[in-house]
């Protein structure tokens, strides 16, 4: 049994990582955390996070308190601050993680990449299977169809979402960027007003928010006198999770160093 520890067990993910966990063999959860401060303290774990009957497990307001009952991983789907903290103490105890935060600035990544010198960590900012085969596309694609087509990258969250654009979008961008020999400084992340003719370099990125979308992404390749369209439509997060559980598992076996979904599941580096 892998005995698991989940951060921000009130959350979206959080919630939905505990039923999945629990649900799933070879899992057991030992240890589930909320904010600090957080009226969930002390409660018990499923009921705190609205996943059915106690499970007799008391939900605690610090990570390193989960970690004392011998926790092999940690799977942490909080915000990009509070994983950054967590990395590091997960470093320190020696505890691998699966990271499916968003929102890390480059500094903040870099924190994480340094505690990935001491213990292995997945940071995947989507651990659904299906959006991971449609970034190895988009790169394949982008690839074949080449300088003739305008790339664009939309997506599409929910109105709770924290930021924008979302990570799956901005990781789409880059391996686009990649694919197609350009970098970050060609991604145009907002337009208004006179911006002119679209220059043939960049790569857009728009977010929507609205209502309970789970997530969607679609590349565009625009042509002349054709499109190519790529979509990935999210309807649970059921899959995000079973996704994060499966790099829990993965992730446990390997050396220290900074991962991500491609690693997981075996597929050639875009
Ligand atoms: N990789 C993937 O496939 C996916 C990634 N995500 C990402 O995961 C993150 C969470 O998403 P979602 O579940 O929708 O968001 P939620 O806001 O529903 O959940 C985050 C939870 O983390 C809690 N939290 C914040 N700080 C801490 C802390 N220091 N210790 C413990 N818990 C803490 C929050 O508490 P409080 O409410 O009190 O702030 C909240 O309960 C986002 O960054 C999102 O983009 C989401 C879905 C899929
Ligand atoms: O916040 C979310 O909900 C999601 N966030 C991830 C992202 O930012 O890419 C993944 C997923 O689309 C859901």
């Amino acid at each position: 049994m892998l005995r698991t520890v989940i951060t921000g067990v009130t959350g979206r993910m959080g919630g939905t990582l505990l039923r999945l966990a629990r649900a799933t063999s070879g899992f057991s959860v030992v240890g589930a955390t909320v904010r600090p401060g957080s009226p969930s303290v002390g409660q018990d774990a499923a009921v705190a996070a609205r996943q059915g009957e106690p499970m007799g497990l008391v939900v605690v307001d610090e990570l390193d308190r989960a970690l004392e009952a011998d926790a092999q991983v940690v799977i942490d789907f909080t915000g990009a601050e509070a994983s950054v903290h967590h990395a590091r103490l997960c470093a320190m105890r020696g505890v691998p993680m699966v990271i499916g935060s968003t929102g890390f600035t480059s500094q903040a990544r870099e924190v994480v990449a340094a505690c990935a010198r001491s213990i292995p960590v997945v940071l995947a900012p989507n651990t659904s299977v299906g959006v991971n085969v449609v970034i190895q596309v988009a790169s394949e694609l982008a690839r074949v169809l080449g300088e003739g087509f305008d790339v664009e990258v939309l997506e599409a969250h929910h109105r709770m979402k924290k930021d924008a654009p979302s990570g799956t979008a901005l990781r789409l961008a880059e391996v686009l960027a990649s694919a197609l020999g350009r970098t970050k400084e060609d991604f145009v992340l907002a337009r208004e007003g006179a911006v002119g003719a679209r220059t043939q370099k960049e790569i857009g990125v728009q977010a929507l928010r609205g209502g309970d979308v789970v997530g969607e992404h679609t590349v565009y390749f625009f042509g002349e006198g054709e499109r190519v369209e790529l979509t990935h439509r999210a309807t649970s997060r059921d899959q995000f999770a079973k996704g994060a559980l499966r790099a829990a598992g993965w992730v446990v076996a390997q050396r220290p160093g900074l991962y991500d979904m491609a690693d997981v599941l075996g597929f050639k580096r875009t």
